[in-house]
């Protein structure tokens, strides 16, 4: 990636996360291509995106494709669920020339997690969220920079994106180097006036957001509850505090530093306010849960080191129990 031309960046997955970042880089000029689909892709050749932020509502117009057909790319943004990323990635290929970078921007222990790791176990798939193995063979690791999004979205409808907080995202190097296209890739995404921030140990980020997720999400699947209910009803705080504690150890474990405490998470986590977590959110709208990501990976690397995580696995047995059998509260009425 160089600072001299536009870059050319690819939106992969056109949903909340995805078509805020693109609606941002689009509105500012860069050179934007979006790989969507279905109705997503229907609405975005008819109307551009429509993205209401802290600044209003605009409506940006994007190329957009069901193909990769826009040539190699400078950048390319994996927007997906990442239950949806083996099915994705290998489609990117074409994008994807000697300098391209991808930044996944996907909730939960990336499969890429130990590449360009010096730990113990350097070089070793996440079992998770690559059981087959084909993100790592897709793409081979010097094509990542890791990201952290700190944006909260959603996507009302197809083409339609809200996200009114802050947008922030933080990108490290998989190695930890603060390299030149780190600093160019920031740059970049600071132009469409998304806060992006470089990182010379991107995994610690990497935690953090990991146990905001896995003690809130599945939960807010089981109980439904927002963040604010989560974080402040007793009830409800108690598993948060007590799953936080069982992967902050397995954090730990990895080398990770993990700068905030349960207790100011849960002061930082009441403020979001009434916010329906992603994984609420896909559970109302009957789609698949996140929680191979977010969940079953973050089990895979306690047993690596013989963690007990009782609290955490029954929450996650539970959400994915709910997953499979949604409550219907029709069907519930009908029956009596
Ligand atoms: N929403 C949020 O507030 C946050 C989300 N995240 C994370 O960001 C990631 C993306 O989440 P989010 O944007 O919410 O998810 P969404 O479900 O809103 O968007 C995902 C998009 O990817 C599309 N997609 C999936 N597979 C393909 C494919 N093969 N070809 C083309 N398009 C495809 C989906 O299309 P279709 O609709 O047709 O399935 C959908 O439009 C997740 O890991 C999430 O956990 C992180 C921080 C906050
Ligand atoms: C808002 C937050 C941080 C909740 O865990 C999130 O990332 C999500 O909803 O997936």
């Amino acid at each position: 990636m160089t600072s001299d031309r536009s870059p050319r960046i690819c939106i992969a997955g056109a949903g909340a996360i995805g078509g805020t970042i693109a609606a941002r880089l689009a509105k500012a000029g860069l050179d934007v291509s979006v790989l969507a689909r279905g109705a997503t892709l229907e609405a975005l050749r008819r109307d551009g995106i429509t993205l209401t932020d802290l600044e209003g509502t605009h409506q940006v117009p994007v190329r957009a494709s069901d193909q990769a057909d826009f040539g190699v790319q400078d950048v390319i943004f994996v927007c997906a669920k990442a239950q949806d990323l083996p099915a994705m990635m290998p489609k990117l290929t074409p994008l994807i020339g000697e300098h391209t970078i991808v930044v996944p921007a996907v909730n939960g222990v990336p499969w890429w997690y130990f590449h360009g790791d010096s730990g113990r176990f350097a070089g070793e798939p996440v079992h998770a969220v690559d059981p087959d193995g084909i993100l790592a063979a897709t793409l081979p690791g010097r094509h990542v920079i890791g990201c952290v999004v700190f944006i909260t979205a959603e996507s009302p409808q197809p083409g339609h994106v809200i996200a009114r907080n802050p947008h922030l995202i933080m990108f490290g190097e998989p190695d930890h180097r603060v390299s030149d296209r780190l600093r160019t890739l920031c740059a970049t995404i600071e132009r469409g006036g998304i806060e992006a921030r470089p990182l010379d140990r991107i995994r610690d980020k990497l935690w953090t957001k990991i146990i905001a997720n896995i003690s809130t999400n599945p939960l807010s699947v089981i109980s439904g509850a927002t963040l604010e209910e989560l974080y402040t009803r007793p009830e409800l705080k108690e598993t948060v505090v007590a799953i936080m504690r069982e992967v902050l150890l397995v954090a730990a474990s990895y080398g990770a530093r993990v700068e905030i405490d349960p207790l100011t998470f849960v002061e930082l986590g009441a403020a979001m306010g009434p916010v329906r977590t992603s994984m609420l959110q896909d559970y109302e709208r009957r789609r698949p849960l996140e929680l191979a990501a977010i969940g079953d990976a973050v089990l895979e690397l306690a047993q690596r080191f013989d963690i007990p995580m009782p609290v955490t696995r029954k929450v996650i047995d539970l959400a994915r129990f709910r997953g499979t059998h949604p409550h219907d509260p029709q069907a519930v009425a009908a029956s009596a």
